[in-house]
């Protein structure tokens, strides 16, 4: 079965995404890294852009860079990333690969607490796109700052809200933060209102919910 699923993904990417596949070998350094996005999300994110006519987004959780870089490149000349990590040594190799890639002048990495900078970044606001990959505890803070900043028609991606295959368990089981359970299925419930978003949760394997703001 497992042997049956990468082949089923190698297909996949061999044809459709290459170039996400390229990319991803600047942001593992030779680690396999598995928390972040596959080549196969990135290009999904990369025609959510390309076909919404993103030009400003907000990612929460850079790690890397990896689906910051995935972005960055479907963005038009014009467009722009702001991208906040709070981890030191996760930021020093973003800055590296984005450097690397020649992207510094479409992403500002910003560095600290995602509440704190989202703050700061209201400023700037509307946006078109928010990316949310982080701390699941957070999701719907991060949620209710979407709400006010990004405009009208844009996007609200979250990764990772299936949580574990759990978010739809009728009691939170063991070994899962009680808090990020409840939050994450608050997240998804809210994105569920029809009055204010067209949403669907992408059944990945990780779970990955796409809203747009209506
Ligand atoms: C799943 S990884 C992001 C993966 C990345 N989006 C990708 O696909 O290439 C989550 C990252 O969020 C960062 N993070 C977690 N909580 C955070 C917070 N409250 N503020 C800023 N960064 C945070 C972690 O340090 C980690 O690097």
């Amino acid at each position: 079965m497992r042997n049956n699923s990468s082949i089923k993904l190698q297909y996949i990417r061999n044809l459709f995404a290459k170039e996400q596949e390229k990319i991803e070998k600047y942001c593992t350094f030779g680690k396999k890294q598995c928390i972040q996005i596959t080549p196969e999300e990135g290009k999904l994110l990369s025609i959510f852009i390309k076909s919404r006519n993103v030009k400003s987004i907000v990612e929460i959780g850079t790690l890397y860079g990896y689906s910051s870089i995935c972005m960055a490149r479907a963005l038009p000349e014009d467009g722009h990333i702001y991208t906040i990590e709070n981890n030191s040594q996760h930021s020093g190799i973003a800055k590296e690969n984005f450097c690397l890639l020649n992207l510094n002048s479409k992403i500002t990495l910003m560095e600290g607490i995602a509440l704190e900078k989202l703050d700061e970044l209201s400023i700037k606001a509307p946006f078109d796109m928010i990316f949310i990959d982080a701390d699941k505890g957070n999701y719907t803070k991060y949620l209710d700052w979407a709400e006010s900043y990004i405009k009208q028609g844009g996007l609200i991606i979250a990764d990772n809200t299936l949580l574990f295959n759990t978010v739809f368990l009728e009691s939170v089981p063991k070994g899962v933060s009680e808090q990020s359970w409840r939050c994450m299925r608050e997240f998804n419930q809210r994105l569920s209102d029809e009055e204010k978003y067209y949403s669907i949760l992408i059944p990945t394997e990780e779970g990955m919910t796409v809203s747009l703001k209506l």
